[in-house]
């Protein structure tokens, strides 16, 4: 369909058809143009070819500029779905930075150290350089962390000897328990979690203690502490003899309830030497599976750089020196039990304390 304005309006730029309304006017002109200028049929025969020569000349310029808007609308769009593309893409790479800035600055980088599937048959040693924490002690030469790291063995203690400790530990923690997450039970001291505080069993049990432990199981526990004195002395060139055990020495048994005083919060990282005072090395004996008795709760070392875990495992001993080359905590337990028995050495004679006993 031709535009009004192709028959009478001469110069005029042609318009689609659906836009004539705009230029009814050029059709009014064009009618006015026939009543004044009256022609004969020959010469409207021509007049009627010129007009539809130039209204095909019209029609192609039409088709031009439709091109022509059709192509500015497609560059549009185009450019559009680039702008869009840009967009999304500058998103996800500010989302990656943010990821990455945020891990780094929560030092959350896991590397594993030990998993929980690997048996280690012989202990794996980290040598790490010492902290001067140690200058600030007494020195006892043969003792006194001058070579530092950490190491983790499953040939020390067999899986059915962690069993008897854990079940030790049930019974034990069974008379009383934090009303949070963690609860300890002390074999030394007698100390025992109960509800927000802490009792001594062998005064509060004393009755009972005999139907709860056996001589059996202080044995076991005096034979456990030694071939670990054993191994740390090994691992790090010490005199066995010149380590003693300190305390506190402990069972721990965490799962994920709420903490309800500062004493269920076992999580913070934490420097032993610092926390502790009398620990010149630490050892941690695991009682249960990470990934099979409870999720979550893996031991971090936390370096500058990176975090290096080890995936606690029934019969495990890592043990480290205790100065802040050795920077750690425990991560949430997020489900289950975890059972462990926390063992620490001095080089201090002053520190040292007995094997415990049945009273
Ligand atoms: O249970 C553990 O894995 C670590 C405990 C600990 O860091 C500690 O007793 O000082
Ligand atoms: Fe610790």
């Amino acid at each position: 369909m031709q535009s009004p304005t192709l028959i009478a309006g001469g110069n005029r730029v042609a318009l689609p058809a659906s836009r004539g309304a705009v230029c009814l006017i050029c059709a009014w002109r064009s009618r006015r143009w026939h009543a004044w200028f009256p022609v004969s049929s020959a010469d409207e025969w021509k007049f009627t070819m010129a007009v539809q020569r130039r209204g095909n000349v019209k029609t192609a310029d039409t088709s031009i500029i439709e091109k022509k808007i059709k192509r500015g609308i497609a560059q549009r769009q185009a450019s559009s779905y680039r702008g869009y593309t840009a967009l999304v893409l500058a998103l996800v790479g500010t989302c990656a930075l943010l990821i990455w800035l945020w891990s780094i600055w929560t030092n959350d980088i896991m590397d594993t150290m030990v998993s929980r599937g690997e048996i280690l048959t012989q202990p794996r040693v980290f040598v790490v350089q010492c902290s001067e924490d140690y200058q600030k002690y007494k020195q006892f030469p043969g003792c006194t962390p001058t070579k530092c790291g950490r190491a983790v063995s499953d040939s020390v203690v067999t899986t059915d000897e962690a069993q008897i400790l854990r079940r030790i530990a049930e019974r034990g923690l069974e008379l009383g328990g934090s009303d949070g997450g963690a609860s300890i039970l002390d074999l030394h001291s007698g100390a025992l979690s109960m509800g927000k505080k802490f009792v001594n069993i062998y005064r509060y049990f004393s009755n009972q203690i005999r139907d709860i432990f056996t001589e059996e199981d202080f044995e076991l526990y005096r034979a456990v502490r030694g071939r670990i004195q054993r191994v740390i002395a090994e691992t790090f060139g010490l005199d066995s003899s010149k380590l003693y055990l300190t305390k506190p020495t402990f069972f721990s048994r965490i799962n994920s309830t709420r903490a309800k005083t500062t004493h269920d919060e076992y999580w913070h990282p934490h420097i032993d030497k610092v926390t502790y005072g009398s620990f010149d090395y630490t050892s941690l004996l695991y009682l249960t599976d990470y990934g099979l008795d409870f999720g979550g709760g893996r031991f971090i070392f936390m370096d500058p750089n990176s975090n290096r875990t080890v995936e606690p495992r029934a019969g495990r001993v890592s043990f480290f020196s205790s100065g802040s080359e050795n920077l750690h905590r425990v991560e949430k337990v997020a489900w289950g039990t975890r059972y462990a028995i926390t063992v620490s050495f001095t080089c201090d004679p002053d520190y040292a304390i007995a094997d415990p006993s049945l009273p």
